[in-house]
């Protein structure tokens, strides 16, 4: 009975809103936000701010670095998992990504260039530090908006001070056939926040919380998804909605993508607010260091929990 009514992500515009504004309009896409985050710990945003030649820089430079020989790419290696050059993965084998630590500033990002770059590359290093620094604005925007939903203004300095970001570039290999492959695992992300950007290859799907996929087709250019980590729904002492992603390929052409991760410094401790927790929201994860838990989810245990931050560091409550 009846058609199949397609999912999708809730779209929320962010078009002339600013990091300091203080108008009715910014308390309207609060509440699209929170409402957003809370059901579906993602959503896509409509964002004006980054100017079309940086938008089309992006892909440019993401083929010429993908297009570097094995050998070079494999240099760029991080003490932190995931930072790095990431490929030839026999599980997924259509995907690599390559990591830009600290990516909003020229000289760190300098620095990971040259490793590729022997003689430097300052126009593809200045695409990707505008492009990051551009778009963590939008990253701020969110995150002021939740903790200003949450009645946690006063934790937002310290909130911003505790976190930098990386921008992961990623290349989908097209399996060159009709027959759906898995370009990336599902997971959920470790961070704060993640905010993404395709290129015109759909593939993201998002798993809503009652199991269906949602598959992503960006509805403008302006259009990035922004999706809560586990940090953030630890902070939030679960309010907020981690959700499981993944990427889904078809067909020959490849599918570029950039994510832009926010991330809790190593040392800072994630706890949830004392405002946040009470009898009716007990304290669903004990206090934990971001880094030390990615060193455990990274081992062979942590890969196959499902809800690693759970095993780690969740507190049952009954
Ligand atoms: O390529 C994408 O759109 C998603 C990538 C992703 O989920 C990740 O890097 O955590
Ligand atoms: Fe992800």
């Amino acid at each position: 009975m009846g058609s199949e009514t397609t999912l999708t992500l809730p779209i929320i515009d962010f078009t002339n809103l600013k990091l300091d504004d203080n108008t009715s309009d910014w308390e309207a896409v609060k509440s699209q936000v929170y409402k957003a985050l809370v059901e579906y710990g993602c959503f896509e945003a409509n964002f004006d701010k980054i100017p079309l030649n940086l938008r089309k820089g992006i892909f440019a430079s993401l083929e010429e670095l993908f297009d570097l020989p094995l050998q070079t790419k494999l240099l760029n290696v991080s003490n932190k998992p995931f930072h790095g050059y990431v490929g030839q993965y026999p599980m997924v084998p259509l995907y690599e990504s390559m990591g830009f630590d600290d990516a909003d500033v020229y000289e760190k990002v300098e620095s990971t260039t040259n490793i590729l770059w022997p003689h430097g590359n300052p126009s593809f290093s200045k695409t990707i530090q505008s492009f990051s620094e551009q778009l963590s604005e939008l990253d701020q925007i969110i995150r002021k908006m939740v903790l200003e939903s949450l009645g946690a203004e006063k934790y937002l300095e310290e909130h911003m001070n505790s976190s930098n970001y990386l921008l992961r570039v990623m290349k989908y290999k097209g399996p060159q056939t009709s027959e759906t492959k898995v370009g990336l695992n599902s997971h959920t992300d470790k961070n704060i926040v993640t905010i993404l950007y395709q290129n015109q290859v759909h593939g993201l799907e998002v798993l809503n919380k009652d199991g269906k996929w949602i598959s992503y087709k960006p509805s403008s250019p302006d259009s990035f998804v922004a999706m809560i980590g586990d940090s953030l729904h630890a902070w939030s002492n679960g309010r907020l909605y981690s959700p499981f992603h993944r990427v889904m390929m078809a067909g020959n052409e490849a599918r570029y993508s950039a994510g832009l991760f926010s991330i809790p410094k190593g040392g800072y401790i994630i706890k949830a607010p004392e405002e946040l927790v009470d009898e009716e929201h007990p304290l669903l994860y004990k206090p934990y260091d971001h880094v030390e838990f990615l060193k455990y989810y990274y081992t062979k245990e942590g890969q196959t929990e499902l809800f690693a931050l759970r095993t780690f560091c969740g507190l049952s409550s009954d």
